[in-house]
């Protein structure tokens, strides 16, 4: 599943700085690298704030207009972060990239059917013929396992796991090899986000890839193959998802904690509050909160073996 020939979006130094009235800087997302293939679920997690929706917005090029980004994004040798408008807009939202929106009642037309809905993406993103794209709608619908029987109701007429399905299908319709969701889970129940996540490991094992993004931990144990863990506008450890969630465990000592804040662990948080993005220390911004910070803290520590870090956990496999 980790088939590095496959390698289907590869980012590299991603930075994103917004620009403040006043002339202050938010460092929403600094010097990001990571590979996806197709096939695989790459989560993406970490807290409130960390910058995990900004890189998502790069990626689609949906930044606002004080956004400055740099690095590259190749997805199949095209870099998003280079592309301009017309070609993000014509071939790459929906027909490279599909997006699994975070709030799905949002994303939907509240005054249109999903059937109307889904049938109109098909026009737009796809050359089936008019005659076709009923069937098309409707192949869609049920390979977010949208029921048949729903596909004329209004999105206020779904429940919130229908709703994520609806807008699921939509995602699906231009057929991507990229799936972008961003918090696909947020507000649903124990054993919707289990479905949700489930179905989306489907559309991922179906040959596409896969980037969760996500603070739901469970969710990204069930579905993901690596794990990505971002803290304030970085990526501080990229470890497959086995050896993160079991034996050896994470080993940058943020991404430790975060496991162990979980009430199904250790149930103790992490102290203090990460550092605001418009006033960064410098050095490593996991510092002021590090049980193990040492002088070596006070320079931004270097990715090795997927881990940035001055004084990383031993592996103990
Ligand atoms: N348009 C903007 N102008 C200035 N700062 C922004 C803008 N949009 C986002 N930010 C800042 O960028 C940082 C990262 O935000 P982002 O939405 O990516 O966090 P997140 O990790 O997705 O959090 P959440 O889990 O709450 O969705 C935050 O500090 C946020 O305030
Ligand atoms: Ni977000």
């Amino acid at each position: 599943m980790n088939d590095r020939a496959g390698t289907l979006l590869s980012v590299r130094g991603l930075t994103v700085r917004f620009r403040l009235p006043g002339g202050r800087r938010v460092a929403a997302v600094s010097d990001v690298g990571f590979d996806l293939a197709a096939g695989e679920c790459l989560a993406l997690v970490g807290e409130s704030g960390c910058g995990k929706s900004v890189l998502a917005s790069a990626l689609l090029g949906l930044l606002p207009g004080n956004a400055e980004a740099s690095g590259t994004a190749l997805l199949d040798g095209l870099d998003l972060l280079a592309a301009d408008e017309r070609t993000l807009a014509r071939r790459v939202r929906g027909r490279r990239v599909g997006l699994v929106p975070q709030s799905p009642a949002a994303h939907l037309t509240p005054v249109r059917t999903v059937r109307a809905q889904l049938e109109e993406t098909v026009r737009e993103l796809t050359p089936v013929p008019r005659g076709e794209r009923r069937a098309a709608a409707e192949a869609a619908a049920a390979r977010a396992a949208f029921p048949p029987g729903h596909l004329d109701r209004h999105p206020h007429e779904l429940s919130g796991g229908l709703a994520q399905r609806a807008a699921t299908a939509l995602a699906l319709v231009g057929d991507a090899p990229l799936l972008l969701a961003d918090e696909p889970t947020t507000g649903l129940d124990r054993a919707l986000v289990d479905r949700t996540a489930d179905e989306l490991r489907r559309h991922t094992d179906d040959g596409r890839g896969l980037l969760l993004i996500t603070h739901d931990l469970a969710a990204a144990e069930r579905i993901a193959d690596r794990v990505a863990v971002m803290y304030a506008g970085r990526i501080v450890e990229v470890a497959p998802a086995a050896r993160f969630f079991g034996a050896p465990g994470p080993r940058h000592p943020y991404a430790r904690g975060l496991l162990d804040a979980l009430p199904t662990r250790a149930f103790a948080p992490i102290p203090g509050l990460p550092p605001e993005l418009s006033a960064l220390p410098d050095g490593c911004a996991f510092a002021p909160r590090c049980a193990r910070v040492t002088d070596a803290c006070r320079t931004v520590p270097e990715p090795r073996d997927g881990v940035a870090c001055h004084h990383p956990e031993e592996s103990r496999a």
